[in-house]
């Protein structure tokens, strides 16, 4: 029964999917208490019936709301800093498992979304590959892989695949972040 019910609505779903949306395009305008979505596969509350998600006011962010969505990667990478002093143990080559957090701000489309988590996937991936199970210093314009200069680094790698300037954060450790917005 339940399966039945989740089939259906991912008809229901997939016949509304909207077309691809690219980054930085101007958000649809919604009308005032618009419902946006509507899913018969979610759960109900006895006796409340199907559960409605009603806007209460301009979806678009307009009044001076900041809508930012964020995805979080991982890869592994060695390094080491060619410019810390001799005895600094960061000049040697060792490893980090880094993290990092991009995030894009802007007006929500038609589907209610700034951008679709697939689609930022689609183009930060790409860029997280390079990086993955490299040497960092091998990498033209990570030389000198600090983490304020790889944050800069992936900044731009992605602000030129997505149209749009993301904010950045780079974790080395789980104790030292850099962050560029
Ligand atoms: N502002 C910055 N300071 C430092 C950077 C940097 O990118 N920006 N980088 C380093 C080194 O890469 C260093 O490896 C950082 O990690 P570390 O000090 O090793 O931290 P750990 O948590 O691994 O420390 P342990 O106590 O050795 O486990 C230094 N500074």
């Amino acid at each position: 029964m339940r399966r039945s019910k989740y089939r259906s609505a991912t008809r229901q779903y997939e016949d509304r999917r909207p077309a691809r949306i690219r980054p930085g395009q101007p958000a649809a305008k919604p009308s005032l208490g618009s419902t946006i979505f509507h899913d018969t596969a979610m759960p109900r509350a006895a006796g409340k019936g199907d559960w409605d998600v009603t806007v209460p006011h301009d979806a678009t962010a307009t009044d001076g709301q900041t809508i930012r969505i964020t995805a979080t990667y991982t890869f592994e990478a060695a390094h080491f800093l060619p410019k810390v002093h001799d005895g600094h143990k960061c000049r040697r080559l060792h490893g980090h498992n880094y993290r990092v957090d991009v995030s894009v701000a802007g007006g929500l489309d038609e589907r209610g979304f700034v951008l679709d988590y697939a689609e930022l996937d689609g183009i930060v991936q790409p860029v997280i590959d390079e990086l993955d199970h490299r040497c960092l210093n091998d990498i033209p314009g990570l030389e000198n892989p600090t983490s304020e200069i790889l944050a800069l680094w992936l900044r731009s790698r992605i602000a030129a695949k997505a149209g749009t300037k993301p904010m950045i954060r780079v974790w080395e450790t789980p104790r030292y972040l850099v962050e560029v917005s």
